[in-house]
C-alpha cells in the first residue's frame, strides 16, 4: 500500500486558568451510534494510522450519558455492562481528565453511562461516549470551546471522536478527523445485527497492510447519490474495504448481510472495523422480518430495527 507521511494534527490551545462560568449542575445525553456508508482506506502513516476516506451516518440507536458536577475532586465512571472498565481505560473517564487538567478544574464529575450501543462492534460507542463527555463538561463548566477546539480534543482520544461530537452524515478523511458535512442521508429504516463476537479495530487494519485492496468503494458516487438525495444511488454505492479482512475471519457477516438482502434490504454492510452488520430498507415490515429471521437462524442476538438519525451541529443531547 502507498504510504503517506504523518501530517501533525494541530496542537490544542492550552488553557490560560479560564474562569470556570458554567453553573450545571447535571446534563444527560444521547451518545448516538454511526455506522459507516462507505469506507476507503488510501495508504499508512509511518505511525501506523492509516489514511481514509469514508461517508458516517449517525442513527437512532444511543447510550444514555449523564454527567453529574461534584465538589470532590477527581473522576467516577459508571455502567450497566458489568464487563467494561471504569477506571482510566474507559474512555469517557479519559476525556474528563483530559479536560480536568488541561483547565486546572478542582471540582470532579461522576458519569453513568447507560449502554445500548453493542461493544468493539464498528459503532463507535465508546467514542461516542467520550464526545458527549467532552461536549458536555465545556458546557457545564463554561469551558468555551467552539465545536472544532473540541474536536481537536477528541481527535487526541480517538480517530472517530471529532465525528462524533459533530455527528449527521458526513465525509470523514486524513485519520478520519477531517470532516466535511454532507447533504443529509434520506430518510430510511436502518436494521443493525451484531453477531457475538468482538473485533478489534486495530487487528483489521494491521491485517489490511498485508493484503492488496482489489477493489476499493466509490465513494464519490455515494456523495452524488446524497447530493441527488437518491436512497437507490445510496445503497448501489454502499462498500467498505475492512469487509476483505473481517469477512474472511468471521463468516457470519456475509450469512448476516444476504439474509438482510434475502428480507428486501436496499443493500447489507459491515459497520468500520466490524462486525456489526447494518441494512437499509425502505419498508419497516420487511426489516423487522429479517430482524426475526437473523434471531431464528441464531446469527447474531443483538439484533434493532431503527433509523437514520438526521443530527444537526449544535443539537446535541435529549
Ligand atoms: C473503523 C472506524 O471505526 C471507521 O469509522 C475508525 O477508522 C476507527 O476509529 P477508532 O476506533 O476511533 O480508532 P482509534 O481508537 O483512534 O484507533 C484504534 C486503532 O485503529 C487503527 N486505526 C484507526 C484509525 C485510522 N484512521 N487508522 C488506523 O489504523 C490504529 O491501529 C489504532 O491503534
Ligand atoms: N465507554 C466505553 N464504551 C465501550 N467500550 C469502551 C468504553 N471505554 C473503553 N472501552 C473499551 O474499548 C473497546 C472498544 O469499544 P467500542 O465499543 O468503542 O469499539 P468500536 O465499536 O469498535 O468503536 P469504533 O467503531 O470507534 O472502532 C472495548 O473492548 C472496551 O473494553
Amino acid at each position: 500500500m502507498k504510504r503517506i507521511p504523518d501530517r501533525a494534527v494541530q496542537p490544542a490551545q492550552p488553557s490560560d486558568g479560564q474562569a470556570l462560568r458554567g453553573t450545571r449542575k447535571r446534563i444527560e445525553l444521547k451518545a448516538l451510534a454511526k455506522i459507516n456508508l462507505g469506507l476507503d482506506v488510501l495508504g499508512r502513516r509511518e505511525n501506523g494510522y492509516h489514511d481514509v476516506r469514508m461517508v458516517m451516518q449517525s442513527i437512532y440507536l444511543y447510550d444514555d450519558v449523564k454527567i453529574e458536577r461534584t465538589k470532590n475532586p477527581g473522576v467516577e465512571v459508571s455502567t450497566n455492562l458489568y464487563f467494561l472498565p471504569t477506571d482510566e481505560n474507559n474512555i469517557a473517564y479519559k476525556a474528563a481528565k483530559m479536560l480536568i487538567e488541561e483547565f486546572q478544574i478542582n471540582e470532579g464529575v461522576v458519569i453513568t453511562l447507560d449502554k445500548h450501543i453493542p461493544v468493539a462492534a464498528g459503532m463507535a460507542g465508546g467514542s461516542s461516549n467520550a464526545a458527549a463527555v467532552l461536549f458536555g463538561m465545556n458546557k457545564m463548566f463554561g469551558l468555551g470551546l467552539s465545536q472544532k477546539e473540541l474536536m481537536e480534543r477528541g481527535v487526541k482520544l480517538g480517530a472517530d471522536v471529532p465525528y462524533c461530537i459533530m455527528r449527521g452524515t458526513v465525509l470523514a478523511e486524513g485519520i478520519g478527523e477531517e470532516l466535511t458535512v454532507l447533504p443529509a442521508m434520506p430518510k430510511c429504516t436502518v436494521l443493525v445485527a451484531k453477531p457475538a463476537i468482538s473485533v478489534s479495530t486495530k487487528v483489521v487494519y494491521e491485517a489490511l497492510d498485508s493484503k492488496e485492496i482489489v477493489e476499493h468503494p466509490d465513494i464519490d458516487a455515494l456523495i452524488s447519490g446524497l447530493e441527488k438525495g437518491s436512497l437507490h444511488e445510496v445503497a448501489a454505492a454502499m462498500g467498505n474495504v475492512l469487509e476483505d479482512v473481517t469477512i474472511p475471519m468471521y463468516p457470519v457477516i456475509e450469512e448476516i448481510k444476504n439474509e438482510m438482502k434475502a428480507q428486501g434490504a436496499l443493500n447489507a454492510m459491515m459497520s468500520g472495523s466490524g462486525p456489526t452488520v447494518f441494512g437499509l430498507f425502505e419498508n419497516k415490515a420487511q426489516a423487522r422480518k429479517a430482524q426475526d429471521k437473523i434471531r431464528e437462524k441464531a446469527l447474531a442476538k443483538q439484533v434493532y430495527v431503527t433509523n437514520i438519525h438526521g443530527a444537526r451541529r449544535n443539537e446535541y443531547g435529549a
